[in-house]
């Protein structure tokens, strides 16, 4: 479960988030929706650690994280793939996949590579490529892979859909329906919901950096 409360969070002074709150239950898919420049991204970087709070509290799975550093969500299970996907260019895409696995030691390196190349078989061919070498749209699904290996407890998409041709689009859609049922918690932010609404159980609602209304989808 993610359980955000009352978070309020700042960047450069600014309140971005005033006061809010988020639940996702384990094993639930939830859709963060809201226009650009609502505050999804800051919804995820809070999650993972990379904006501080400056009140409220974040948990995931009953563990509070308020405080913790990146690195210790990762090795919780936090698996995330940001909007502007963050690859390291001059890595190939097994690489780049890699990368948060080091500091999830517990996480056995062949398991994870093999359980993220059942998913995206597409993957497999390009493995030994440098990322920056990837179209855009191949970026996108490396960065899922890289959130998928990880993330064995939650996975934070951060407009997964936005700015990919159609077929991409549908590929991604198929992936993240796979993960129903599959006990992963995830929160996929959207700027619309054209791409993703049959796969949700909830959407919430971010306007202005503050909860607007939820509803079962
Ligand atoms: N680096 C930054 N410097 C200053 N303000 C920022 C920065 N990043 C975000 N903001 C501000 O924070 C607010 C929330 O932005 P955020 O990126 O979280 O929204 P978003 O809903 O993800 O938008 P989008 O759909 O356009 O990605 C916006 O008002 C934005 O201007």
């Amino acid at each position: 479960m993610i359980a955000l409360q009352d978070v309020r969070v700042a960047i450069q002074n600014v309140e971005v988030l005033r006061g809010f709150t988020l639940h996702v239950p384990s094993g639930k898919l939830v859709g963060l929706v809201g226009r650009n420049g609502a505050g999804k991204t800051s919804v995820m970087r809070t999650i993972m650690g990379h904006l501080p709070l400056l009140g409220g509290s974040v948990a995931v799975d009953g563990t509070n994280l308020s405080g913790a550093p990146p690195h210790r969500r990762v090795a919780l299970g936090i698996g995330y793939m940001p909007e502007d996907r963050g690859l390291v260019p001059e890595l190939t895409v097994e690489e780049n996949i890699c990368l948060p696995l080091w500091v999830a030691p517990q996480l056995q390196l062949h398991q994870r590579l093999s359980f993220v190349y059942g998913i995206l078989p597409e993957l497999l061919d390009m493995r030994e490529r440098k990322a920056l070498l990837l179209s855009g749209g191949q970026q996108k699904l490396v960065a899922l892979a890289r959130a998928l290996g990880v993330g064995t407890r939650v996975l934070l998409l951060d407009e997964p859909f936005e700015g990919v041709a159609p077929a991409l689009s549908q590929r991604l859609s198929e992936v993240v329906g796979q993960l129903r049922g599959s006990g992963l918690t995830v929160l996929i932010s959207q700027s619309d919901l054209n791409h993703s609404r049959s796969l949700l159980d909830q959407e919430v609602v971010i306007e202005r950096g503050a909860n607007v209304s939820a509803a079962v989808a």
